[in-house]
């Protein structure tokens, strides 16, 4: 699907760049910013080409020391199903009597876009670089992969629900004892415009440090 904007690649290392570049029109498109609730997400999707092109936009997060730790896991077509199927087997095995109704939101779980990127934090717990700061880096990356998604005009979700804390599943996904879902992006089209929700009220979570 032709979108009225192109996805930029990423400069090279050595490219002289400005420190700023003012735009009022980021500042207006972040200061609109909001999420797209899963059940106005809907196809089509981004293709696999542009969510690569945006996990390279996304990836420009600050990451102390250049570990890198964070890794994806792109869930997209009858993978979707597949991934489903195990998540229902695992929900059937924690609640023998659940629903056919709920068993069908599980299996139908992934199939809410046509594509979904699961954000993992995956840090070097041996690094002397706290584990926080290394999560901390991979919560980054979940915030800039749905603005790069948003100014690419895909609409998106930040998820995790019970499935990114289940030990079963992320066994499935094959993730390490050390790993853990950051966020799970659902990627597609708005189908009604997301509502705004209402927002902190800034002065309350500001305090100013005195002088004693
Ligand atoms: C780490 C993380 C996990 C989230 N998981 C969920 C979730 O499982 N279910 C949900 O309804 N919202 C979840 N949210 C909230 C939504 O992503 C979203 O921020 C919120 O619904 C709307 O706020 P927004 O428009 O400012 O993004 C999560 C947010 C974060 C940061």
């Amino acid at each position: 699907m032709s979108k009225p904007v192109s996805i930029p690649d990423t400069p090279t290392p050595n490219e002289k760049l400005p420190a700023t570049i003012p735009s009022e029109d980021a500042l207006s498109f972040l200061a609109q910013r909001r999420s797209t609730p899963i059940k106005c997400l809907s196809s089509p999707g981004p293709s696999l080409q542009d969510v690569k092109a945006l996990l390279k936009i996304a990836s420009r997060v600050p990451d102390h020391r250049k570990l890198e730790p964070w890794r994806f896991i792109i869930i997209e077509g009858d993978a979707r199903v597949q991934l489903g199927e195990e998540l229902a087997r695992i929900k059937q095995d924690e609640c023998p009597d659940i629903s056919d109704a709920d068993l069908t939101m599980e299996k139908e779980r992934f199939l809410r876009t046509p594509i979904c990127v699961a954000v993992i934090s995956s840090p070097d717990v041996n690094h002397k670089t706290p584990v926080w700061e290394q999560e901390l880096s991979a919560g980054a990356l979940c915030m800039n992969l749905l603005l790069a998604a948003n100014a690419a005009d895909w609409a998106g979700a930040w998820l995790t629900e019970w499935c990114a804390f289940s030990e079963a599943f992320n066994k499935v996904l094959n993730m390490s004892a050390d790993e853990k879902i950051a966020g799970y992006i659902y990627l597609g089209t708005a189908i009604q415009q997301p509502p705004e929700r209402p927002r902190p009220d800034l002065e309350s979570k500001i305090t100013y440090w005195t002088v004693n």
